[in-house]
């Protein structure tokens, strides 16, 4: 049979014709879905732009924040909440709403910007030990200083945060991240310290601060230690909080007895700790009960410590606080001249600070009520801490004549 015989009888076949059509279809299904992607990636390509910013990124936590405003009728929020423990029972915590991974519609600029926050489960980033993340924008047009007026404002919005405020950074694996919101500044006044103790230290830290070329001009290390030691609830941590503040520096807060700490952490984290903050050492005696106890704890050895506090040493002014209930529990390298260039014990209330306290929180009253307190605490209380005080107040609160009747209640 010749050929065009034979085509003629298949298109004849009806099976074999509705088969050909379904193939016909298929193909032009697929060919149109490839077009459709060729099309997209086209589209993409040279009529949109997008931005990828990695959680690593410096700007990351800053636009997470610019995302929450301008995302603000999401309904799909995730949480950070930050949780420390001190080891005198004090506990800090903070919840900050970002929005969840996924997709997000933001009307920014006069155009839609579509955000996409992504969590990877599978990969970990190193540095913090967090899954890894990322944000991406992408917009229509090509025109990239949309990017760069969101990242200009994400800043200034986050600076704006900080102003006047003290921000608090905790490490996470071998980075520092900023722990909660900013707080705000705490005045140096309203820390109430024994005659004299505050405008001791905030001299010498001024001073410090204010001379780097006198450390340069002798090749000594533009660093400076502190210690400070005496019963909890006396102001120790209060105070360097409110000495932040006045300086308007950050705080880097550490506990030495976090058992991931290893000494090249250490060494990293004190090396790349934020300019114009203060590393807060807090109860260093929990880790360092007895140098050669604390080899089996974590990978933190006390030379190591010693090691990372010489080493600190930087173009900017280097501040190191350490605080401890127990100073005769630190070994004397530790505290030796170089490593701690200051020490001051913050100890239970005098006299002088009780009136203080007493003037500070009833202004209205006169001198001679902040004596009487002053006095009558003592005599039932000789050794009593301010935060005692502070709760004493608290119950007492417009009441004055009240908390000097009951000074016999305050340790209850
Ligand atoms: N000298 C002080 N003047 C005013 N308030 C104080 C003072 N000392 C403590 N307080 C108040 O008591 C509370 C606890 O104080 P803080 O944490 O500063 O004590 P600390 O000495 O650092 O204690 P710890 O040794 O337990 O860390 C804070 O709320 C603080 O406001």
């Amino acid at each position: 049979m010749p050929l065009s015989d034979f085509l003629d009888g298949l298109k004849d076949n009806p099976y074999f014709g509705a088969g050909f059509g379904l193939v016909g279809v298929g193909t032009a299904l697929a060919l149109a879905r490839k077009g459709a992607q060729v099309g997209m990636v086209f589209f993409r390509r040279n009529y949109m732009i997008t931005l990828e910013v990695p959680s690593r990124d410096k700007s990351y936590h800053w636009l997470l924040s610019w995302i929450t405003k301008h995302a603000r009728h999401t309904q799909h929020l995730s949480v950070e909440t930050s949780y420390q423990a001190h080891e005198s029972g004090r506990v800090h915590t903070q919840f900050d709403f970002h929005p969840s991974p996924g997709n997000h519609i933001i009307w920014y600029g006069r155009k839609w910007i579509r955000v996409e926050r992504t969590r990877e489960k599978q990969m970990v980033d190193l540095h913090t030990g967090t899954p890894w993340e990322s944000v991406t924008f992408t917009a229509l047009g090509r025109d990239r200083q949309i990017f760069f007026n969101i990242l200009q404002e994400a800043r200034e919005l986050a600076l704006k945060q900080e102003e006047g405020r003290t921000v608090m950074y905790t490490a996470m694996g071998g980075e520092w991240r900023p722990f909660g919101f900013p707080r705000r500044r705490r005045p140096l006044s309203s820390v109430v310290l024994e005659r004299g103790v505050t405008d001791r230290i905030v001299q010498d830290v001024k001073d410090f601060i204010g001379n780097p070329r006198w450390y340069t001009d002798r090749g000594i290390p533009y660093r400076r230690g502190y210690l400070l030691y005496g019963p909890p609830g006396c102001g120790k941590s209060s105070f360097i909080t409110a000495l932040a503040g006045e300086l308007g520096y950050s705080i880097c807060l550490m506990s030495l007895s976090d058992r991931t700490l290893s000494d090249d952490r250490l060494n990293h984290l004190l090396s790349v700790a934020p300019q114009q903050s203060i590393i807060l050492l807090e109860d260093v005696d929990a880790a360092f009960v007895n140098p050669l106890a604390f080899q089996g704890m974590g990978r933190l050895t006390f030379s190591g410590l010693l090691n990372s506090l010489d080493g600190v040493a930087s173009s900017e002014a280097r501040i190191v606080f350490m605080t401890t209930n127990y100073i005769e529990r630190l070994d004397a390298a530790l505290i030796r001249p170089g490593r701690v260039d200051l020490k001051q014990y913050i100890g239970h209330c005098s006299h002088y600070q009780l009136a203080q306290m007493f003037g500070r929180f009833y202004p209205e009253t006169p001198h001679s009520d902040g004596d009487r307190f002053a006095q009558d605490a003592l005599s039932v209380h000789p050794e009593i801490s301010a935060a005692q005080v502070q709760g004493h107040f608290l119950l007492h609160k417009t009441d004055p004549q009240g908390a000097i009747n009951n000074v016999r209640e305050i340790k209850e």
